[in-house]
């Protein structure tokens, strides 16, 4: 479903962070990518996200090269994918109501009419009960806002979804819970998965196969 091939990306073109790597995620796979902190993770997350214009190689999203990117590329190829990142701080809007940050992407391609309906699904599903939906960031913990993180990334239904250390700052039951959820949207829609993360075993239980860093040097198998 999505391919990358021979990708060099970062933020400098004379010293990339990423330099040549493939990566293939199969349709409805789930793959796990493990690598120490600061290697390039999260930089090849976004690349694979559509979020990062490589600065060489290509990305394939079911057969096909993405093309006409500017810094990110068209969304009509990035809504296929659901992103959650490491921290929901960063990536939430603070003047926005969890209802209203769950529903941004509906809100941001058009679809604002199923808003209400899909928020009160979703938000039932990551478990945000009671009057959360109606509080801002500042007003929640860091747990339920990254559970209204993965809630957002599941509204426009995405076929692949890629976690960045989506867990790495929650407890053991909140992280049980998240994956969880996602577990179910990808047996219930044949979503692939991309776990990106430095926790072997919690990659190695939750993915059917997991990738170290250095073995993505070279174009995985198709
Ligand atoms: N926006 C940016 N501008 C410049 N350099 C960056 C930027 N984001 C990341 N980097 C650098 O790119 C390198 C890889 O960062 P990246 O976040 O991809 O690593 P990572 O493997 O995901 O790390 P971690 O596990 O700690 O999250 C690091 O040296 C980092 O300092």
């Amino acid at each position: 479903m999505l391919e990358l091939r021979s990708v060099t990306a970062g933020y400098d073109r004379r010293a990339p962070v990423v330099r040549g790597m493939g990566l293939t995620i199969e349709a409805g796979g789930s793959v796990g990518l493990l690598g120490p902190s600061g290697c390039g993770k999260s930089t090849l997350a976004r690349v694979a996200a559509l979020l990062h214009r490589p600065y060489a190689g290509e990305v394939i999203l079911d057969g096909v090269p993405v093309a006409g990117w500017r810094h990110h590329a068209p969304r009509a190829q990035r809504t296929a994918i659901g992103v959650v990142f490491q921290q929901p701080r960063l990536s939430a809007d603070p003047r926005l109501r969890i209802a209203d940050i769950i529903a941004e992407p509906l809100r941001a391609t058009g679809r604002g009419a199923e808003a209400r309906s899909r928020t009160e699904e979703l938000a039932q599903a990551v478990g945000l009960g009671g009057d959360l939906l109606g509080r801002r960031p500042h007003e929640v913990s860091d747990g339920q806002l990254q559970r209204a993180c993965v809630a957002r990334a599941l509204v426009l239904r995405p076929r692949l979804l890629i976690c960045d250390e989506m867990t790495a700052m929650l407890d053991a039951s909140t992280t049980a819970a998240l994956v969880g959820v996602v577990e179910e949207y990808r047996a219930r829609s044949g979503a692939a998965l991309l776990a990106v993360g430095h926790d072997r075993v919690l990659l190695e239980r939750w993915c059917a196969r997991t990738v170290a860093w250095p073995d993505l040097t070279a174009p995985s198998p198709r």
